[in-house]
């Protein structure tokens, strides 16, 4: 049974997902025709940074995250930002884009300097999520349970991370009974994502490095958050 507190945080969590979006001038720009691997970079350079940004201010409504060590925050941050924008941009490809423009970020994806060793994980984690059929409350836990992963490199004090993971676990866990009483299993399943969520992040530093090779430049904020250049 939920009890009160827990139906009050889910409720905090859900609408700090929902109030904290790319804005739609900048989620259009994926609409616009040029389809170059050049045009495609600068135009996810953009979405990322733009989508860094987004989950900075999720995290920080997330409750107890900003009484936590000022570094442990960065590190956590720094830890989960590509994972927070794998599920992202997920619910994306879940959703149908605006005016039957499906499957454009998927295009522009695709045809971005990406190697294909990277596209095929990439893309079997994509249609995995998506068949999972989440719903907004299931999306904004994971998502905040992604982000208070204790043991992300360098976090110092992991308790203080699990004390606000676990109460986020234990919610969803209750979630997923209620949202999916016929599948008894649909929390171990996403939770199962999240290991996969880690190989993607490590596919992700690969995917960085080769771009760099190339000589491609990425914003300030996220040279930041992934320590490249
Ligand atoms: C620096 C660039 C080239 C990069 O490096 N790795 C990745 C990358 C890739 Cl290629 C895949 C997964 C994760 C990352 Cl970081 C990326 C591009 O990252 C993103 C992140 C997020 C969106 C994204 C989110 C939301 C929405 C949205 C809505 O909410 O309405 C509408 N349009 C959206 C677009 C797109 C691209």
């Amino acid at each position: 049974e939920i009890t009160k507190e827990q139906k009050a945080l889910t409720k905090v969590i859900v609408e700090a997902y929902n109030r904290h979006q790319i804005p739609q001038d900048v989620a259009k720009k994926l609409l616009q025709d040029q389809y170059s691997v050049e045009e495609n970079f600068l135009l996810l350079t953009e979405m990322a940074t733009s989508q860094v940004q987004v989950i900075v201010e999720f995290t920080k409504s997330i409750p107890g995250f900003l009484s936590l060590d000022h570094e442990d925050q960065i590190a956590l941050l720094k830890g989960s930002a590509v994972e927070a924008m794998f599920l992202r941009s997920a619910q994306v490809f879940s959703k149908k884009m605006p005016n039957g423009h499906n499957g454009i970020l998927e295009e522009r994806i695709r045809k971005s300097g990406i190697s294909e060793e990277f596209i095929t994980p990439m893309f079997n984690f994509y249609k995995s999520i998506i068949g999972l059929h989440m719903s907004l409350e299931e999306q904004a836990l994971l998502t905040a349970i992604t982000i208070l992963t204790p043991d992300r490199p360098y976090v110092k004090d992991h308790q203080a991370v699990e004390k606000l993971q676990e109460p986020m676990l234990d919610v969803l866990r209750k979630v997923c009974v209620l949202q999916h009483p016929q599948e008894p299993q649909y929390f171990a399943r996403l939770l199962g994502r999240l290991t996969e969520l880690r190989t993607l992040t490590h596919y992700h530093a690969e995917m960085l490095t080769s771009w760099r090779m190339n000589d491609h430049k990425f914003t300030p904020l996220l040279c930041e958050i992934w320590d490249v250049q």
